[in-house]
């Protein structure tokens, strides 16, 4: 016998539910596809442009019918965030399927043409959790393009998107792991004892070419690496060895005593095959070719020629505001104006993540000048980094410029976390030059802020780019870390804090802050090689306290 009721009070929806548990759960169910149509009403969009199209198109885009059962076309999404979901490197993967185009969906940017007096005062975008951000990335960037690649250095950071077999032996040959003699050493009777004395009848280098065969009772001298001769069995160490006679000039070894009987058949050589057998597969698909050189170096060491790989996407950083100049500029700076900090920045941290990154300039902010630097900057470049104009001022335009010029989806728009509450992330459809393609362009467009655009560059671009490329795990590395001060947590929003952590003689990391964390202070990551995750909470993350840490940089080390 309940009697919810629903209203608005100035631009909050409010609806109230039965107390029981299953009734509240029914009266929520029925409701909830109309809820963001409902908010983006109460939050004040344009209600004739909301409503084009009549009650048909509003049940279509939320999924539901006029019988209040849920249309074949409704997207149902669960935003139970437990669900795994494959994002790996699968070819066939289809990714999820908006089932409203832009065209046909309302736009919730502020309408640019109606001025500031009609702007939003209240962001009608949700606040998201960094996880559900996350998790939105997750399910909205493309899957990894498959390319060939020669085998070189340029490898470096790609994932393979295949099972790599070698197609040779490594050794090819039978070769010595010694300086010193090849030798017939076997275990029969009729063999006569390796300890003695010998001629030396032939000699083997490490180089190309025929060895000829070793009878009984001679021996070759024999350098490291090089090819035992046919009929060799072992390798003596000249160190067990003296020489007995040489030729007459003095210059070669005539005759050689071996000291010992103890060598073994197959003592000191490396079989054919003994390191990698030819056929057998070396590498697997989604394992990486890493800076520390020997995935490299295993797929050199047998012949491998191409690769298939996922291809890194590339990233174009734009800086965004009349006020930004060069930060080279020559001279002072007029009043009001701004060294542009965060282009520089960023594209030494997408390098430095090993991803190529490439400078797109600083857009101003005029509605038309940014739409058609942002196109141009599509053609370049497949995830696209802008800085600056997301907040709630009336020239920041990125959101409008993305949804309404642009066609594109804006998955977030507000995050609960300090700094980088603004970070926005849509993703645009994009015809490629040729024409007949349409590609899906990532943005980010992070909060002008220099220290902002830094921290949510590591938390959200990142984990991105790792999806693109095929990489896995995505995103920095978490640890603990000790805190080596109380640190101030923030009730409402989770707090990424610029640490030094260090490895200690006690065997755990501490962590010491930078110091000043203002979101403008750019200084604040001098030095930092990780981020402190501060929990939302009351109070403090205690001197001494376990907390977390996303793990940017090299750590150093007093053990
Ligand atoms: N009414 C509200 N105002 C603001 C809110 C809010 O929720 N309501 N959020 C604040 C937060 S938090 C942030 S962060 C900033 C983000 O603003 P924008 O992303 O729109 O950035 P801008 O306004 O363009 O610039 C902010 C600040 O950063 C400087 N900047 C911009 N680009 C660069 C660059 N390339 N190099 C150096 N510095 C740069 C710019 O000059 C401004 O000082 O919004 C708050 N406001
Ligand atoms: O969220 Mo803002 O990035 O705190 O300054």
């Amino acid at each position: 016998m309940s009697r919810p009721v629903a209203g608005v009070r100035k631009s909050t929806l409010i609806v109230t539910l039965p107390g029981s548990p299953k009734g509240a759960k029914e009266n929520l169910a029925s409701i909830i596809k109309q809820l963001p149509h409902a908010c983006q009403q109460a939050a004040g969009a344009d209600s004739r442009s909301l409503h084009v199209g009549g009650v048909q198109k509003l049940e279509r885009d939320a999924g539901i019918s006029s019988n209040g059962v849920p249309s074949s076309s409704g997207h149902q999404h669960s935003h139970d965030h437990s669900h795994s979901h494959d994002h790996g490197h699968g070819h066939g993967h289809h990714g999820p399927k908006a089932h409203t185009g832009p065209k046909n969906r309302p736009a919730i940017s502020n309408d640019p043409n109606a001025g500031p007096t009609r702007r939003y005062r209240e962001s009608p975008y949700p606040m998201l959790s960094v996880d559900d951000a996350l998790q939105r990335i997750a399910e909205n960037v493309p899957v990894p393009q498959i390319v060939r690649h020669k085998v070189n250095e340029d490898l470096v950071g790609c994932v393979l998107a295949e099972d790599v077999v070698a197609r040779e032996s490594v050794p090819a040959f039978r070769a010595s792991i010694v300086d010193g003699y090849a030798i017939i050493a076997s275990n029969h009777v009729l063999v006569p004892s390796t300890k003695g004395i010998f001629p030396v009848t032939n000699i083997s280098h490490a180089q190309a070419g025929e060895v000829s065969e070793l009878r009984s009772g001679e021996i070759a001298r024999i350098t490291t690496g090089a090819p035992l001769p046919p009929g060799a069995t072992a390798v003596v160490m000249v160190e067990d060895t003296v020489l007995r006679s040489t030729t007459d000039d003095g210059q070669e070894e005539n005759e050689i005593e071996i000291l010992t009987d103890a060598i073994k058949p197959g003592e000191n050589v490396r079989e054919v095959g003994s390191d990698v057998q030819a056929g057998s597969t070396i590498m697997k698909k989604g394992e990486g070719i890493t800076a520390v050189g020997g995935e490299l170096g295993l797929l050199a060491s047998v012949g491998t020629q191409e690769v298939f790989i996922y291809k890194k996407p590339i990233v174009g950083v734009l800086s965004t505001g009349d006020e930004i100049v060069n930060h080279d500029r020559d001279g002072g700076l007029q009043h009001g104006e701004v060294r542009d900090t965060n282009r520089p920045t960023l594209l030494t941290a997408i390098r430095g993540s090993g991803f190529e990154a490439i400078d797109l300039g600083i857009a101003s902010d005029k509605p038309g000048a940014l739409e058609s630097t942002l196109r141009a900057s599509m053609r370049r470049a497949d995830v696209l980094i802008t800085t600056g104009g997301v907040s709630m001022g009336e020239l920041d335009l990125l959101k409008p410029t993305l949804e309404r010029s642009l066609g594109g989806t804006i998955h977030f728009g507000r995050v609960s976390m300090k700094p980088g509450k603004p970070t926005t992330f849509a993703t645009v459809p994009f015809k490629t030059t040729e024409g007949s393609r349409s590609e899906s362009k990532v943005v980010f467009s992070l909060p002008g802020n220099p220290a902002s655009a830094v921290v949510t560059y590591h938390l959200f671009v990142l984990p991105a780019l790792h999806r693109m490329a095929g990489i896995s795990p995505v995103a920095l590395p978490k640890v603990k870390v000790v805190s080596g001060q109380d640190v101030r947590c923030d009730a409402k929003r989770a707090e990424y804090h610029r640490v030094i952590v260090t490895a200690k003689a006690d065997g755990r990391l501490h962590a010491v802050s930078t110091g000043f964390q203002r979101s403008s202070a750019i200084g604040s990551f001098k030095g930092a090689n990780a981020l402190l995750c501060l929990p939302m909470r009351e109070g403090s993350l205690k001197k001494g306290e376990e907390g977390e840490a996303l793990l940017m940089g090299r750590i150093g080390s007093e053990v």
